[in-house]
Parts: C-alpha cells; sequence; structure tokens
C-alpha cells in the first residue's frame, strides 16, 4: 500500500485560486451566473485561466475538495455531498450555500424488502465512502461496490440490494421501482474554504463570483 501526495504550491506563491467544476450540471450553473469567468473557458479546453488579481482553475467536481486541502486552491464550488464523500465535511469552511443542485443522499431499495435479515447486503454507490459510514455500522458484513452512476440499473438487475445515491425529484426511483428507504445527507452546490478565511478576501471571492454579501 502506498499514500499518493499532491505537492500543491504554497499559497503565498501563487495569485488568489477558486476551482471550478468543469463537466456536468454545477458546471453549467456556476459559470452561467458569471459572465466574466465564462468567457474564458467558452470554445476551449483550457483548466486554468487568470480574471485580475485571481486564478480560476477548473477540476472534477469530486476532486475540488482535496483541493483546498492541498492548498492548490483557496475556494472551491461543488457538491456538499462530494465535499463529505471525500472525508472533508468537518474540515471545510461552508462560505455560500448556491441553493440549487439540492437533492437528498439516500438508501435506496426495492420496495416491501426487509433487508434485516440479509447477512451480507450488496451496496452500490458513487459515494463508496459515505455508503461504507452509512451503512457499515448496521450491516458489518456488507459490501460497498463502487460505481459511476445509474445505480437504479443494479438493484434492477439484482446485482446489488440497495444503493446510496442522490434522490431529487424521486423521478428515478419511481420510473424504476425503487423507493427511498432512509436519508443519510442533505446536498446542494456550496463554495468552500478553509476555515478562518478572511472577511475582505472572500468578499472578493463573492464579487468575482456574483453572489451574496458577508452578513
Ligand atoms: N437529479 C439531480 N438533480 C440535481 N442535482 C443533482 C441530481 N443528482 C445529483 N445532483 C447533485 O449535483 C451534483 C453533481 O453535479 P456534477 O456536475 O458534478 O455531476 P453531473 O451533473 O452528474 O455531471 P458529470 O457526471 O458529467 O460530472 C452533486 O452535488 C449531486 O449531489
Ligand atoms: O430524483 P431525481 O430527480 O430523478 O434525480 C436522481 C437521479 O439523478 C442523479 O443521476 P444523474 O442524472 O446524475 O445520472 P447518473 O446516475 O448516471 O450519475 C442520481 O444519481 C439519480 O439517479
Amino acid at each position: 500500500m502506498w499514500t499518493y501526495r499532491f505537492k500543491g504550491p504554497s499559497p503565498e506563491s501563487r495569485p488568489m485560486t477558486i476551482g471550478l467544476p468543469n463537466t456536468g450540471r454545477l458546471m453549467s450553473e456556476v459559470l452561467a451566473s458569471c459572465p466574466s469567468v465564462l468567457g474564458q473557458f467558452q470554445g476551449n479546453r483550457r483548466l486554468v485561466a487568470r480574471i485580475g488579481d485571481f486564478r480560476i482553475l477548473l477540476a472534477r467536481s469530486t476532486d475540488l475538495p482535496m483541493l483546498v486541502t492541498e492548498a492548490v486552491c483557496d475556494a472551491v464550488v461543488t457538491g456538499r455531498d462530494y465535499v463529505w464523500e471525500a472525508g472533508l465535511g468537518e474540515v471545510l469552511h461552508e462560505a455560500w450555500n448556491y441553493g440549487y443542485q439540492k437533492n437528498e443522499l439516500c438508501l435506496i431499495g426495492r420496495p416491501g424488502e426487509s433487508y434485516v435479515t440479509t447477512d451480507a447486503l450488496r451496496v452500490v454507490s458513487q459515494y463508496p465512502n459515505l455508503a461504507d459510514k452509512f451503512v457499515r455500522p448496521v450491516y458489518p458484513n456488507a459490501t460497498v461496490r463502487p460505481i459511476s452512476g445509474a445505480a437504479e440499473m443494479y438493484l434492477r438487475e439484482g446485482l446489488a440490494d440497495v444503493a446510496v445515491d442522490a434522490v431529487m425529484t424521486g423521478e428515478t426511483l419511481a420510473d424504476n421501482g425503487l423507493v427511498a428507504i432512509t436519508s443519510y445527507l442533505e446536498s446542494y452546490a456550496a463554495l468552500y474554504t478553509l476555515p478562518g478565511i478572511a472577511d475582505e478576501t472572500l468578499s472578493q471571492i463573492y464579487d468575482l463570483l456574483r453572489i451574496g454579501t458577508i452578513s
């Protein structure tokens, strides 16, 4: 077993850096509200751009939380679920709740099935760490299989007993004959920093991202 560690630049040696998602729903929402940032990344494959005193860096939503603790970014916009999945829910400071991409991370199963007697529950999830954290205390013999998406299919095809997945409208569950058994975590898009960020710095980040003011 070997451990891998980034060697990020020291925060003093680089411009203020904000990490934003490079794909998906989150990217579309965040960039739609920031024309100055959007303009830098439209029609090209750049992942880093300079805007005034700031540097904007694009990365996968799931990787952004770690880029704050590795000192590559001063702030990131990502899903609250990804911050907790990265094990940083109690480490990072939530500096702004965007109020969109709202959903609940739930335990999902087939209706009417009792899992209590199942000795070795088979769990699939895009959130393997959270699935393990929530399910294992109740089902010590559970196996958690990491997947990339379409969790509902694994239940339908009998490859898993339950899934830990995001539920927003509940449409995907209904269309696949599944139900939410328990809700574990509320999620939404938010801005995260290290704790103790200066109000003045945060205010500059808010201005760039066109979000609220410090209360
Ligand atoms: N049906 C949904 N509606 C709204 N938000 C959702 C839904 N499902 C997941 N989310 C949330 O949206 C965020 C996922 O956004 P993200 O852009 O990273 O992924 P994506 O849209 O699946 O795209 P991609 O997989 O291409 O990166 C997560 O924080 C997740 O909790
Ligand atoms: O409750 P709903 O409004 O139906 O939304 C829930 C669905 O949305 C997400 O999937 P996504 O669209 O990201 O596809 P994926 O499962 O392939 O990642 C999530 O994984 C659920 O499948």
